[in-house]
């Protein structure tokens, strides 16, 4: 199992995903950015890229779409915080642009 990160790794990645469009949440240990498309056809579609890249980490987000805008949180149930996983996966859900 992935091992939460704390310390100095912790704001590493933080500081990294920044640049990314990625901030802490409030209140509990896991990353937030929202996507905006064009409309509802652009987020489906790309909300089943990242399906498809999440499923192959096994790795999920959890997310909540509204027509053309997606609000995605990371963070790994099974450390109850934020992981390495949650890095890659951010990481992989930038190369796909928007
Ligand atoms: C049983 C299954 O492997 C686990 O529930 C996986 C699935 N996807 C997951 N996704 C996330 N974000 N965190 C997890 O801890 C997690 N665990």
């Amino acid at each position: 199992m992935a091992e939460r990160l704390t310390g100095a790794a912790r704001d590493a990645a933080l500081s990294e995903l920044a640049d990314l469009g990625w901030e802490a949440t409030e209140g509990r240990d896991a990353i937030r950015r929202n996507f905006r498309f064009r409309d509802f056809n652009e987020a489906w579609g790309w909300m089943n890229r990242v399906a498809l890249i999440a499923e192959s980490m096994n790795h999920h987000p959890e997310w909540t779409n509204v027509y053309n805008r997606v609000e995605v949180i990371l963070t790994t149930h099974d450390a109850k915080g934020l992981t390495s996983l949650d890095v890659d996966l951010a990481l992989r859900i930038g190369k796909l642009g928007q």
